[in-house]
């Protein structure tokens, strides 16, 4: 079983992932971690924040020469700007509590709609959102990709199976239903294109309801998809609920900051159609094994990978922070207001992309070592290829 956890602030000094249950002999360096952090700061639509803070990278624990080692994996993504907040985000009492008039440190009584602000103030009993934000803030995200690299690379070493996400909706603006999906040869132009739009007239549309919506002084949400390529059949089960891959991919997805919708395959859009046009029909192909006509059921049935591409889908909320600042109440003086607004992205939808894949590269790694065992690489290897040959030849 492969557990993760992460801990830490938005303007704190770093924050640390830790990631449990992986073999031995998984290739991870920190160039490969801070890489993928590079990919999760680009897209177009976001804000000031990601041009002038950096992503410091330390693989803390778990890994050595380049291997990980079969104990947890720990790292740490530290924040430049962190000198900048160490009085308003001190772990320990201030020796001198007058330095918070002179720091960012004015009380944050203006809750945003759309954000954690007001019910965690309620929850946690704070006067002042800051450490509300400071936690619901999507930041905590640069270490669910860090973690998301080690994830990614077990599934590609393990049974080489690569991952890819792009975006498919911005706003109104979508790319065609018919529209090519991207492979993992295509990688390097989703991580050169400014919106991770795989169909270029949309991207350049997508481009340009950004700024429209920036002029406006409002924000942007957007939808989704990533895929994997290569998974072995039999992921997950339709034994038990929980044991469901549809259900943790789902849950995975949505445990992502402002995503409020999940499809697997072709979703809620299977749900206007006749059944002789919903499912994918069973066809010997030309080199004798089983495949599939379509795949509108993005790889999963039954609650197992079926062995075609996995397709998920995430819908993402525009960004709650809106710029022409939506209604609200001073929780201190309980005055009609406007929402606290400083700085936002307009959009974050391609890096939410990149956090999902991440997402994904957890569930399937997790159900990966359930099928396989093992406690080093090579072992899963073995495992996994022993599962496939013993498939009988009339099933495969
Ligand atoms: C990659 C990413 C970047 C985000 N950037 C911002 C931002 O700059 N401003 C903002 O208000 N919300 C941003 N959000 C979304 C908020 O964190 C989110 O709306 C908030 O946590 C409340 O959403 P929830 O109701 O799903 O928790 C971002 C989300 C993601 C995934
Ligand atoms: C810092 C990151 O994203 C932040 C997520 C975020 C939010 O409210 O979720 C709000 C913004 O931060 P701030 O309010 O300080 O401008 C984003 O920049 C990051 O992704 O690394």
């Amino acid at each position: 079983m492969l557990r993760w956890l992460t801990s830490g602030e938005s303007h704190g000094p770093a924050l640390v992932g830790i990631l449990e249950g992986l073999p031995a002999g998984v290739p991870l360096t920190t160039a490969d971690v801070q890489a993928a952090l590079a990919r999760r700061r680009l897209g177009y639509g976001r804000g000031a924040r990601m041009k002038f803070e950096q992503d410091q990278v330390r693989l803390v624990g778990g890994v050595r020469h380049g291997l990980t080692q079969g104990g947890p994996l720990a790292i740490e993504v530290g924040n430049t700007e962190w000198p900048k907040w160490v009085d308003v985000m001190s772990a320990d009492p201030l020796e001198d509590p007058s330095v918070l008039e002179r720091a960012r440190n004015a009380p944050l009584t203006r809750p945003r709609p759309g954000h954690a602000d007001l019910i965690g103030m309620r929850k946690y009993g704070f006067d002042d959102a800051r450490p509300v934000l400071e936690r619901a803030s999507a930041r905590e995200t640069a270490t669910r990709v860090a973690l998301g690299v080690a994830a990614a690379s077990l599934l590609e070493h393990a049974y080489g199976i690569r991952l890819v996400s792009h975006v498919v909706s911005i706003g109104t603006v979508a790319v065609p239903d018919d529209a090519p999906l991207p492979t993992p040869a295509d990688v390097q132009q989703l991580d050169d294109d400014p919106v991770r739009c795989f169909d270029g007239a949309t991207s350049a549309a997508m481009v340009a309801e950004i700024d429209e919506c920036h002029k406006d002084g409002d924000t942007l949400g957007g939808v989704v998809e990533v895929l994997a390529y290569g998974l072995p059949s039999g992921l997950g089960s339709y034994v038990h609920a929980d044991r469901r891959l549809d259900a943790r991919l789902a849950g995975a997805l949505m445990g992502i900051q402002a995503i409020k919708g999940v499809e697997v395959g072709d979703g809620f859009r299977t749900a206007a159609r006749r059944g002789s046009a919903a499912h994918d029909e069973i066809v010997r192909s030309e080199d004798g094994t089983l495949t599939r006509t379509t795949n509108r059921a993005g790889g999963v049935e039954g609650g197992m990978s079926n062995g075609e591409v996995l397709r998920v889908r995430a819908a993402m909320k525009p960004i709650s922070t809106v710029p022409r600042a939506l209604a609200t109440v001073d929780v201190s003086t309980g005055e009609v207001a406007r929402a606290q607004h400083q700085r936002s992205d307009v959009c974050a939808v391609p890096p939410a992309a990149v956090v999902a894949e991440a997402m994904v590269a957890l569930v399937l790694a997790d159900a990966l070592l359930e099928k396989s065992g093992g406690d080093s690489l090579d072992e899963v290897r073995r495992n996994l290829h022993a599962y496939a040959d013993a498939v009988p030849e009339r099933l495969r």
